[in-house]
């Protein structure tokens, strides 16, 4: 069954990726598990060899598992549809997907990032430190217009941002971006919530292990994009070989299929638990979109996570809860609870992470599918308790 653009969000999240299941005349996704492929026509394969090198995607034999898997375009090529992308490079981890971001940009010449705080711990961490070569300029977000420079070659944000949930004007972002490509993170959202390239960034990255999954039990990253900077980020693949395994590949795109309805399940949750979190004496703040009086309102709701700062010990919430799951990672169909400044934030400079509002008494909760109640049961005693 062909997909047209007339087929809702929701449809597409289900067919995407499967337009050939008929058909190849089975109803789940295949699983090419093969690391290796025959190659008789050695000729032949050589100047395809060359074409993988070089980011394209010939058709034909994928040679080696390093180059290309079926399984795993598969589901590049729903998200790329789910996010309004001409292409999408799945990779090992989200890490693994911001990483060839970085190299893709620094190897076509330009070192310089801009970036936007806070972001991911784990993000923060690899542009600050330098690590792949890059040199970040640090603005807020009206004044990375001001920080561009001839040699920048990325601005990078995330919104809702990890861990305080601060949104972010994407469509003024990008603008004032001008030529340079705006890569925004869209884990927490998902393209069910927002969709950052109809805002005209022109980079979406993932980090696949947490909605995009589902269900806590694979790890991976995703980046939606145009087709020539999805070439640079598949020349760095084949390079650096932080391929996704087509297992992966295969529940991610299941995932896809269910994204809808786990996002706006946990989104209604989230949004409940925000407001009675408001109301509970143990809490000095909630950070929650969905609350916020002025947003700049290009998600579609609050989204599935909820950030607060407790009036008492933050640990002791946490030792507390019994039904929800005190760990890092998010977006699963069980809630998470963890403290970013000890965990997700912990790599980030203490004076970085107090001045981005990561303070020693933020918690952030990812909801999951629980019935709500039974989750403020447990969240209203912890608090209680602490
Ligand atoms: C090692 S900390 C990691 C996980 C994940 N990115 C989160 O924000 O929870």
């Amino acid at each position: 069954m062909n997909l047209t653009p007339a087929h809702s969000f929701a449809t597409r999240a289900v067919h995407a990726g499967r337009d050939d299941l008929g058909d190849l005349g089975v109803h789940a996704v295949p699983i090419d598990l093969s690391t290796t492929y025959p190659a008789v026509d050695c000729a032949g394969e050589a100047a395809r060899i060359e074409e993988f090198a070089s980011g394209a995607q010939p058709s034909g034999s994928p040679i080696y598992a390093r180059l290309h898997n079926p399984t795993v375009a598969r589901f590049e090529s729903a998200l790329a549809e789910l996010e309004g992308a001409e292409a999408a490079v799945a990779f090992a981890s989200g890490m693994a997907a911001m990483s060839a971001c970085l190299l893709a940009t620094a190897a076509a010449g330009k070192r310089h990032v801009v970036a936007v705080r806070p972001l991911y711990g784990g993000s923060d961490h690899l542009l600050g430190s330098g690590l792949l070569g890059t040199e970040v300029t640090w603005a807020e977000p009206k004044g990375v217009a001001a920080e561009i420079r001839p040699d920048t070659g990325l601005v990078v944000v995330e919104s809702p941002a990890n861990p305080t949930l601060t949104e972010l004007d994407l469509a003024a972002l990008a603008a004032d971006c001008g030529e340079v490509p705006l890569l925004v993170d869209n884990t927490f959202a998902t393209p069910v919530l927002q969709r950052p390239l109809e805002r005209g960034a022109s980079v979406v990255l993932h980090s696949a292990t947490k909605f995009l999954g589902g269900h806590g039990d694979v790890l991976g990253g995703v980046v939606a994009c145009g087709e020539d900077f999805a070439r640079g980020l598949r020349q760095v693949r084949v390079a650096t070989g932080g391929v996704l395994h087509p297992l992966a590949g295969y529940l991610l795109l299941r995932g896809l299929a269910t994204l809808p309805v786990r996002v706006r399940a946990a989104q209604a949750s989230a949004h409940e638990l925000a407001l009675r979190l408001s109301a509970h004496p143990k809490v000095a703040a909630v950070h929650y979109p969905g609350l916020a009086v002025d947003r700049p309102g290009q998600m579609d709701g609050g989204g599935a996570l909820v950030a607060f700062e407790v009036d008492g010990d933050a640990h002791k919430v946490v030792a507390a809860v019994e039904l929800i799951t005190p760990a890092v990672s998010l977006g699963s169909v069980d809630t998470l609870i963890q403290h970013p400044a000890s965990l997700t934030h912990r790599v980030v400079q203490a004076s970085d992470r107090e001045a981005g509002g990561i303070g020693e008494n933020l918690l952030r909760v990812s909801v999951g599918l629980e019935d709500v109640d039974d989750l403020w049961a447990d969240l209203s005693r912890a608090l209680d308790t602490a």
